[in-house]
Formats: structure tokens, sequence, C-alpha cells
């Protein structure tokens, strides 16, 4: 019998309309009013992120491992948490969801209670530089690396590649920045044309931009693919890409 699919996230009930007026330029931070709206601003924000979070479902399932940890690192409310805990074919894997927003992870508690999969999920509120990882099948970490200060990415990146099982994987999902200036020219312009065919105005465009300049740092796909087998990992191929935005799956041999 097939088993029912999950919708792609938490319900989008409120709007974001965070930057829709003009505000005190301020770096962007992971609080409560973000909290409140995220699932309605990371879809329209994201290209491809309705259709990532299923696919990390689809991507657990395979390298999911009995009696293994599972780990989603910067989770949010949640979304890709549930995505793996459907795709986690085995009751005695554990589930693991860390974020450092208390908003955040009040939130992503109430989501959690309200699935009705039986497997048991640990929310943990902490730096996901400071988690604890052993024995995993499958780490994700999806549009948190970019939040992660560079000068610290190949430390985690490690620690996660060491923690992983042979046959295991890590999900890696990024915004990227590109070697031509051209290709940064066009592929952020279609980016902002997604955020406009999905209401966004400009001003909330640029003063978005502006706020998180400092805090995302997106890097070439050469350079997350040469960190991530320099990591420890043995095979890293990207499965999704769209504009500026991209999945990669990093894998340990067997
Ligand atoms: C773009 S969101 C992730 C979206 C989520 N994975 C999803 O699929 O819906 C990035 C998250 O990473 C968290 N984060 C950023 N840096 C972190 C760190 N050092 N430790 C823990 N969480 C972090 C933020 O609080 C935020 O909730
Ligand atoms: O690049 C942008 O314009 C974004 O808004 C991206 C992005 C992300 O990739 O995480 C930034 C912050 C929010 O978490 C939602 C989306």
């Amino acid at each position: 019998m097939s088993k029912p699919r999950r919708p792609s996230g938490p319900p989008a009930q409120l709007t974001d309309r965070l930057f829709a007026t003009e505000r005190r330029p301020e770096d962007f931070r992971f609080d409560a009013s973000v909290a409140r709206v995220f699932p309605d601003m990371i879809r329209r924000s994201v290209p491809g992120y309705t259709t990532i979070i299923p696919m990390i479902e689809v991507i657990t399932e395979q390298y999911a491992q009995a009696a293994s940890n599972c780990y989603d690192l910067g989770c949010s409310l949640g979304a890709s948490t549930l995505a793996m805990r459907h795709g986690i074919p085995y009751g005695d894997c554990t589930l693991t969801g860390v974020d450092n927003s208390s908003a955040m992870i009040e939130r992503c508690e109430h989501y959690i209670a309200l699935d009705d999969n039986p497997l048991p999920v640990s929310l943990r509120c902490e730096d996901i530089l400071e988690t604890e990882l052993n024995n995993a099948s499958v780490t994700t970490l999806n549009f948190t690396l970019q939040f992660v200060p560079p000068e610290k990415r190949t430390e985690l990146l490690t620690r996660i590649a060491g923690a992983t099982r042979p046959g295991g994987a890590l999900i890696l999902s990024e915004k990227i920045r590109f070697e031509s200036v051209e290709e940064q020219e066009v592929q952020t312009r279609l980016h902002h044309e997604f955020k406009r065919a999905n209401g966004y105005s400009d001003l909330e465009i640029s003063q978005k931009r502006s706020a998180i300049e400092q805090v995302l740092i997106p890097e070439t796909l050469a350079a997350h693919k040469q960190r991530l087998l320099s990591a420890g990992f043995d095979q890293v191929l990207v499965w999704y890409q769209c504009f500026n935005f991209v999945s990669m799956l990093a894998i340990r041999a067997d």
C-alpha cells in the first residue's frame, strides 16, 4: 500500500510583511517576529523550497540505517525535521532537531506534536557547533550552513562526516554565489523576479537583501564540493538547483 505524502512543511497562515515598510537597517535575526511568519517567508523567498522539503523525505528513506541517529541541524519550525521523520523507515532510529532560536524551537514543538508519525523527535535549543553527533546515518542542513560563520564551517562539516556511518549521507541545501560576475547578476535578478512574482515589493526585496548581507554568506558550488570532500565525504552531488539555491548530497562510501 502506498504511504501518504506529507504537505511541504508547517502551514503558512501568516503573511510575511516584515520588510514591507521602511525599517532602520539591522542585521536579520531568527527572532519571534520571523518565527511567526517563517513558513510564508521561506516559501516565497527560496526557489524550490516546496520541492526540496518532500525530497528530503525521499532521500532520508534511502540513506537512513537501522539503529542509527538522524539530525536536522537548524530545524526552524521543523519542516525538514518532519520530512525526515516521515522518511525514516526504522522505529529504532533517533531523530534530533537543533536550532539556537528559542522562538523557532517553541513553535517547532507545536508542529511536531500536531504530526501523528510515531517516531519520537528530540528538539534541542542550542548552537549546532556544540551539538554532539554520533552514529549518524542522515544529517540535514537545509539552508543553515549559510548562516554559520565561514571560518567555522569546515570544523562542523568534518564533525558531521566523522559522525556519519559508512553508507550514510548529509543533505546540504544552500544559497550559493557564482564565480562569474555575469552569472551572479543573471541568477540574482531571476531570484528577485521569483520574489516579485510571489508578491514581494521592491522595497521588501531591497531591505531584506541589506538585512541578510552580513549574516547569510553564500559560497560557490566548487567551494562547497571541495570542502565536503576534504571533510571526509566520498561523493558529492547536486540533486537540485533553482537559480542561486542548490541542494547537495554528500555520501560516505559503504
Ligand atoms: C533558513 S532556516 C532553516 C530552515 C529549515 N531547515 C527548514 O527546512 O524549514 C535557518 C535556521 O538555522 C538556525 N541557525 C542558524 N545558525 C545556527 C547555529 N549556529 N546553531 C543552531 N541553529 C542555527 C536559525 O535559527 C534558523 O532557524
Ligand atoms: O536570499 C534571500 O533573499 C532570502 O530571503 C533567503 C532566506 C534563506 O535562504 O534562508 C533568508 C532568510 C530566511 O530564512 C528565508 C530565506
